[in-house]
């Protein structure tokens, strides 16, 4: 089957806006141009771009949907997923990405300019370093949830602003059950299988842990 383009991100979010269409367009030359240079993602993966990493990010927007002035911290965004999709599709959401290599920021920082993101602010940081506040947390492919928990925990506020409490959002695949057992954590699994139909999906899940 031939990879998608940037129509099946119209296609399950039929409502955006033609500045929002431009900018999920231009990603499609944006990544592959930089990822020739910094590898942010898998270059076998990058044909698959808008199936694999960019409707994987907006996984998290099929199950909730921001308030504007949320605040976001994205941990281990490497080359802005899932903060840039998230990023285009809440302009009001204020986004701050963080990864602990410089070279992936740069990425981050470039594609963002380029396509006027005005909402996120890019760190070369540890997420242990961060010392601001956010309403969510959300990430995707960086730790296992028992290390990744208390690098965190401590970085969501306790005033609730959305229709669900604050927490975080980390999209994973596989076999989660052992991993959350692991974590001891109040962990919903959400299957994106019930949004995407492609197979890519059958085995993705966005994992909520209220905090
Ligand atoms: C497998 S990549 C995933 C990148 C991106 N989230 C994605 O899904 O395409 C994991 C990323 O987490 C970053 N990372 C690992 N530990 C980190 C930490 N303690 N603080 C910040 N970033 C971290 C790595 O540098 C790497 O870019």
């Amino acid at each position: 089957m031939l990879n998608p383009g940037v129509d099946v991100i119209y296609r399950y979010f039929p409502t955006l806006s033609d500045s929002q269409r431009t900018q999920f367009l231009q990603l499609g030359e944006l990544y592959p141009f930089w990822n020739a240079q910094i590898n942010v993602v898998s270059r076998k993966d990058i044909d698959s771009l808008y199936l694999r990493h960019v409707l994987h990010s907006l996984g998290i927007a099929k199950f909730i949907g921001f308030v504007p002035n949320t605040r976001i911290l994205d941990v281990g965004t490497g080359g802005g997923f899932p903060g840039i999709p998230l990023a285009i599709f809440f302009p009001e959401v204020h986004f701050h990405l963080v990864d602990s290599i410089g070279k992936k920021i740069k990425v981050v920082r470039e594609v963002a300019t380029a396509i006027g993101l005005k909402n996120i602010k890019a760190d070369h940081i540890r997420a242990e370093q961060v010392d601001r506040n956010y309403d969510f947390v959300v990430s995707r492919a960086v730790t296992r949830l028992a290390d990744f928990y208390p690098w965190v925990r401590n970085k969501l506020l306790k005033k609730d602003q959305n229709a669900i409490p604050n927490g975080i959002l980390y999209l994973k695949g596989g076999d989660l059950r052992e991993e959350i057992n692991e974590a001891r954590l109040p962990a919903e699994v959400h299957p994106l299988s019930a949004y995407f139909e492609e197979d890519f999906f059958e085995t993705k899940h966005l994992v909520y842990i209220p905090v």
